[in-house]
């Protein structure tokens, strides 16, 4: 093999640029051409393609977003737009490709490996939703950003004895929420993956207060509904002076946590090494800290992301 691509794909998050600089680096110190793709598959199927040179990695390791760019470009999802990609990769001598992003670029990477075309799956997604792996690049920088957040709204609730409802990101997945709101004592933690009783959180908020814990957190996926729409329904259970608010994309910025840098160092690392052996058609990840390759379209078609909700337990029982 001479010549491999690596492209973005989906949402961005924090640690891409890391690991495409992995990936390109790994790949060079082994005699490889790399060539980055803009814009996801986007940029694939319209041959926005650039070979790489070491400088365009320098730096890179600690920046957020993705240098490469990202799109959403629903058409991949056709044959015939997946075969222009196919057919673009070819003209331009690229035998293996490294997509780096969430389920849905996975899903991308899926169909060119079922029409015959290399392809290996990083998992970048602040989402942390992908099967065949314990953590995805950026989940760990979104949930610091998210802790930082919800440390200053504390401040204020306890100052003001209010309650706050925040909206976490997690398009399907509690994961965000759940790691965020153990991190910052919430007093209750919804998510997708269960249900919850409107009542039950009305009581937890009403017990603080005869406890004398003026001020309650209550942290919600954006999976669930949003922070206004459960605020409506809260308020029908009392008045407890709530206020909602919604961190949206700021948890998708800024620079990688080291964990994040570190794992996009090891994913870029083993694609590389996989790939030199002959290997593709494969999904990345890390599971009880080993780095593990499952066969793609095994792992999307027959596994799902399990978010740890006994982690929503251990909120329960640890909160006041
Ligand atoms: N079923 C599919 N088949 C082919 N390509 C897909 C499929 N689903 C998503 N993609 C491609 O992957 C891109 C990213 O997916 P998206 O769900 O937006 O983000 P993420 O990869 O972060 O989950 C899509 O815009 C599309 O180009
Ligand atoms: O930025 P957009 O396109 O509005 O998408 C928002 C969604 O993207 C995410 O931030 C990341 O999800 P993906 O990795 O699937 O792209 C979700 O948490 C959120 O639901
Ligand atoms: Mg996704």
């Amino acid at each position: 093999m001479k010549r491999i691509a690596v492209l973005t794909s989906g949402g961005d998050s924090s640690g891409m640029n890391a690991a495409v600089r992995a990936v390109s680096r790994a790949g060079m110190s082994a005699g490889l051409e790399v060539y980055g793709i803009n814009y996801g598959y986007k940029g694939l199927v319209e041959g926005d393609i650039v070979q790489l040179e070491p400088l365009d990695l320098d730096g890179r390791i600690a920046s957020g977003g993705t240098f490469l760019h990202s799109a959403r470009f629903p058409e991949f999802a056709e044959e015939s737009v997946q075969l222009k990609g196919i057919e673009q990769l070819k003209r331009h001598g690229i035998e293996a490709l490294v997509v780096i992003g969430g389920d849905g670029s996975y899903h991308g990477a899926l169909k060119l490996t079922k029409h015959g075309f290399n392809s290996i799956g990083i998992p970048g997604t602040i989402d942390n939703d992908i099967p065949g792996t314990d953590f995805t690049i950026g989940f760990d920088t979104a949930v610091n950003c998210a802790t930082e957040a919800l440390d200053r709204i504390n401040d204020t609730a306890r100052s003001h004895q209010r309650t706050f409802i925040v909206e976490v990101m997690g398009r399907g997945a509690g994961d965000i929420a759940l790691w965020s709101g153990i991190a910052c004592g919430a007093d209750a933690i919804i998510i997708p993956e269960r249900d919850y009783d409107i009542q039950e959180i009305a009581d937890i908020i009403v017990r603080n207060k005869e406890h004398g814990k003026e001020h309650s957190l209550i942290v919600i996926a954006e999976g669930v509904m949003s922070a206004d729409d459960f605020k409506r329904q809260l308020d029908e259970h009392g008045d407890f002076d709530s206020r909602a608010i919604t961190l949206g994309h700021i948890q998708r910025g800024g620079r990688p946590t080291a964990k994040d840098r570190v794992l996009a160092s090891l994913f870029g690392d083993y694609a590389v090494k996989l790939l030199l052996e002959g290997k593709g058609g494969l999904a990345i990840g890390i599971h009880n800290n080993e780095l593990e390759a499952h066969d793609i379209i095994d792992t999307l078609e027959n596994h799902k992301h399990h978010t740890d909700v006994a982690l929503q337990d251990l909120n329960n029982r640890l909160r006041f």
